[in-house]
């Protein structure tokens, strides 16, 4: 279990990323959803020991994080956001290396390793080619195989399928959940499909601070008979907007739909839809958007792109 306990963190421009987090994370899948600039890479790197938070707890199982830094490290696993240089060595051979400057130093026993990882992450068959020629999704599952080295219980993965195609994205979350299996992984992402797919606890965080968590069944629960939908003009819109909790519109075979959130059908026109994480994740947005006193415009002008 990771617990995380009124974490802040205040950059020295003033920048409040982080506001008061408190969660706690099970073994699994946890997701750890929001919008750009919410926080998210902040909190991962707190989480992986790469920057100390202004105030706060964290505890992985009998570690104290933030006093113990290197007894969490010894455990975890992190495939940061940007991954950086490319090398020109091949998979193998920079495997290799990388299990070494973690500590396998005996040779049967990294070779055994790196074996397993290429085989695991299915880079096998080009563990002779050089990364720099990968594919993204080549890369990020790479990515995994070099923060399994050491067999991590906490593995932190940021935003690892931004910029994948389908079926790379596919494969990269099959690896992802035979990992989760045996240990507590925290996947930062902005793509709600990732999270509805893979996770089996969740939480939202914006503008530095957790808004919504739980399970995505629970919170799913919660926006039952709410949301509803029509097509509409497109000048329709600005006056809908002002009218109705707009969450998403959406583009369906050219015509645009809207979906409102709403206790009772706002008028006759409206049909009841059921909701996804889509739409607990804009609505999450846009209440949060309104207590703020931001702009309500709809959170997704088209939840269908992710
Ligand atoms: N080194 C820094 N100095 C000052 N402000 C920063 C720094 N790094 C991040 N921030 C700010 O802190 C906030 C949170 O940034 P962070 O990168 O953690 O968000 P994020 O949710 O990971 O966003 P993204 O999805 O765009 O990566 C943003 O307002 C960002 O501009």
């Amino acid at each position: 279990m990771l617990s995380i306990a009124s974490l802040t963190h205040v950059y020295p421009n003033g920048t409040r990323a982080l506001d008061g987090v408190s969660l706690e994370i099970p073994p699994g899948l946890y997701g750890l959803l929001g919008p750009n600039g919410a926080g998210k890479s902040t909190l991962m790197r707190c989480l992986a020991t790469l920057q100390v938070p202004t105030s706060g707890a964290i505890r992985f199982a009998d570690i104290d994080v933030l006093a113990e830094p290197q007894r969490l490290r010894a455990k975890l696993g992190y495939l940061p956001q940007d991954f950086g240089v490319y090398p020109r060595v091949s998979a193998y051979e920079m495997l290799d290396h990388l299990a070494v400057l973690k500590g396998l130093v005996a040779a049967g026993p990294r070779r055994e390793t790196v074996e397993a990882l290429l085989n695991q992450v299915n880079l096998w068959d080009v563990r002779k080619k050089a990364i720099a020629g990968f594919s993204g999704g080549m890369r990020q599952r790479f990515g995994i195989a070099q923060a399994m080295i050491g067999n991590p219980t906490l593995m932190i993965v940021d935003e690892p399928t931004a910029g994948l195609d389908p079926e790379e994205r596919n494969r990269f979350n099959n690896l992802l959940a035979e990992v989760g299996e045996t240990k507590v992984v925290i996947l930062s992402t902005h793509i709600v499909e990732d999270v509805a797919d893979l996770c089996s606890r969740m939480a939202i965080l914006v503008d530095g601070r957790i808004v919504s968590a739980g399970t995505p069944g629970a919170l799913i629960d919660g926006l039952k008979g709410k949301v509803w939908t029509r097509a509409v003009e497109p000048d329709e819109l600005p006056g809908l907007r002002k009218q109705f909790a707009l969450i998403a519109t959406r583009l369906r075979g050219g015509r645009t739909v809207i979906h409102v959130l709403s206790d009772a059908a706002p008028d006759p026109r409206f049909e009841p839809v059921s909701a996804g994480l889509a739409e607990v994740y804009f609505a999450t947005l846009h209440a949060r958007r309104k207590a703020g006193g931001q702009s309500t415009n709809e959170a997704s002008r088209d939840v269908a792109a992710h």
